[in-house]
């Protein structure tokens, strides 16, 4: 089929489906058609630019355009356009690609059903036995339910706890959450420095890996990118060449974390576990228990230092600047002096405010050290843990984790979450009688990786004989996670394991 063909397809599906993935969908007709035509000739050439040239790839809307506005799910910024492109978006045009629409998500990212936006939750494509609605997962979910629906040909996303692979596992797309500090972060609005990556999703992780390697550059404008020194001398002894003897003729050892057998892992995530074992170790790689005791606190780290973080980076909307402003005047007719309050009070939904007054909470002089201290030192025994294990070295680490008796392996295999998608109603409004604890809880298995920095992907596969004949209760994400700079390693077994019917 052309490219063009091929994209009018997908903005049919964007506008003839309602699961609410878009916040700005492509217009029908636009530049962009002219764009898709010349790739097409290009193809026809036999010179296209790049593996996805004329390609639609939807952006998730905390990912700046110069050209469509750049939302964050949020009445704060329901107004604004960004003056200029993430680095990502000019990667990707570089490439051929056209930007196919900007997805809904929780508020600035802060959601795990991407039931948190100012434009309305996003509706998983798929449906539970009985027909019910479900969740999409967030707070990508506006791009993994894109994806699933064919409303284009891949997305990006952001991924700081979870985002990125919850998502995908819900949907039942692939979603991978690079190394942090592999990919640009230029434009692209911060909930928590120290967590925040870029993230791909895709039907196949060959599509994901495809658009990581256009984006896996140095940028000069994001302090925390990977310098090119450091990806060529250090990660590259890693990754590619060593590859594809790990893949053939070595079996790889494959760690299982202990800790992630929870007895909420509801009956069809734990056979999808299992029979994913199973089928590896068929392919003659060997199946290793293996013990990250810091897992345990690790939710609780996490919900304490991303707060934090999000609110210092949220003081800046003050209605002063940029973004919405809220005048409203006070008992003595002066018009401005409750002009933050009014902008903040009314610009931020509900889930945004409690994680800023738990942010400055932890942040202040008396919580400091009961709270963001401890959480910190959480975060090392996390990445402590997972150095103990990887039979690779940390390759940035000053000094070497060792413990003694520890399993040496490649790469884990678990669970992205403890269970399918809930239903919509039950995790949307007061009514659901759901607490916001309950969404956090989703995050439980991705939040380990996003505190050590480590790259890990979610891929599909499928349980046939499960109990009822649900399509979305047969499907679970299963999660690859690898030593820091293995993003090639991880993505080869996510690969081996997607689409698996067992
Ligand atoms: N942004 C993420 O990675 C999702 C996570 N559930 C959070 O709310 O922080």
């Amino acid at each position: 089929m052309s490219l063009l063909r091929e994209a009018e397809k997908y903005i049919a599906n964007q506008h003839a489906h309602g699961f609410n993935t878009f916040i700005t969908p492509l217009p029908r007709a636009g530049q962009w058609l002219d764009r898709v035509k010349q790739a097409d000739k290009r193809r026809e050439q036999g010179a296209p630019k790049s593996p996805i040239d004329g390609c639609l790839i939807s952006i998730k809307d905390n990912i700046c355009t110069r050209d469509l506005p750049t939302t964050c799910g949020s009445g704060i910024l329901s107004k604004f356009t960004s003056p200029f492109n993430a680095t990502v978006i000019e990667q990707l045009e570089n490439a051929g690609a056209v930007v196919a629409g900007k997805t809904n998500l929780d508020e600035f990212g802060m959601g795990s059903h991407s039931t948190n936006s100012r434009f309305g939750p996003v509706k998983n494509s798929r449906r539970d036995g009985s027909g019910h609605d479900l969740s999409a997962g967030g707070s990508s979910g506006g791009s993994a339910v894109a994806v699933a629906a064919g409303q284009c040909y891949a997305a990006l996303g952001t991924d700081t706890g979870g985002s990125v692979r919850l998502p995908a596992a819900y949907t039942g797309t692939v979603g991978f959450k690079p190394s942090y500090g592999l990919v640009s972060r230029w434009g692209v609005v911060a909930y928590a420095n120290s967590l925040d990556t870029v993230g791909i999703l895709g039907n196949k992780t060959s599509i994901v890996q495809d658009i990581f390697r256009i984006l896996n550059q140095h940028d000069e404008r994001d302090p925390t990118s990977l310098s090119t020194f450091t990806r060529s001398r250090i990660l590259s002894q890693l990754q590619a060449p060593q590859l594809a003897s790990r893949l053939t003729s070595t079996p790889l050892r494959i760690g299982v974390p202990i800790e992630y057998n929870i007895s909420e892992l509801t009956p069809s995530v734990r056979r999808a576990w299992l029979l994913s074992l199973a089928y590896l170790q068929e392919q003659g790689h060997t199946i290793h228990p293996v013990s990250l005791p810091a897992t345990k606190h690790a939710l609780s780290a996490y919900y304490v230092l991303a707060p934090a973080e999000a609110s210092s980076n949220l003081s800046k909307y003050d209605g002063v600047r940029y973004g919405t402003r809220v005048e409203g005047p006070d008992s003595d007719g002066q018009p401005d002096s409750y002009l933050y309050a009014n902008t903040r009070g009314s610009g931020f939904g509900g889930e945004v405010k409690r994680r800023i007054l738990l942010g400055t909470f932890s942040l202040s002089a008396d919580a400091m050290d009961n709270y963001f201290i401890q959480a910190q030192r959480v975060r090392r025994l996390v990445q402590q843990d997972f150095n103990a294990v990887f039979a690779a070295e940390h390759p940035l680490a000053a000094v070497q984790d060792t413990r003694l008796g520890a399993e040496q392996i490649d790469i884990l295999v678990c669970p992205t979450a403890p269970s399918s998608p809930p239903r919509l109603f039950d995790v949307t409004g007061p009514s659901s009688g759901s607490s916001p604890l309950d969404a956090y809880v989703n995050d439980v298995f991705t939040v380990p990786a996003s505190l050590a920095g480590l790259p890990a992907i979610s891929v599909p596969v499928t349980t046939s004989q499960s109990s009822h004949n649900s399509s979305a209760g047969d499907v679970a994400g299963i999660q690859v996670v690898g030593q820091y700079g293995d993003d090639e390693l991880v993505m080869k077994v996510g690969e081996l394991l997607e689409g698996k019917r067992f």
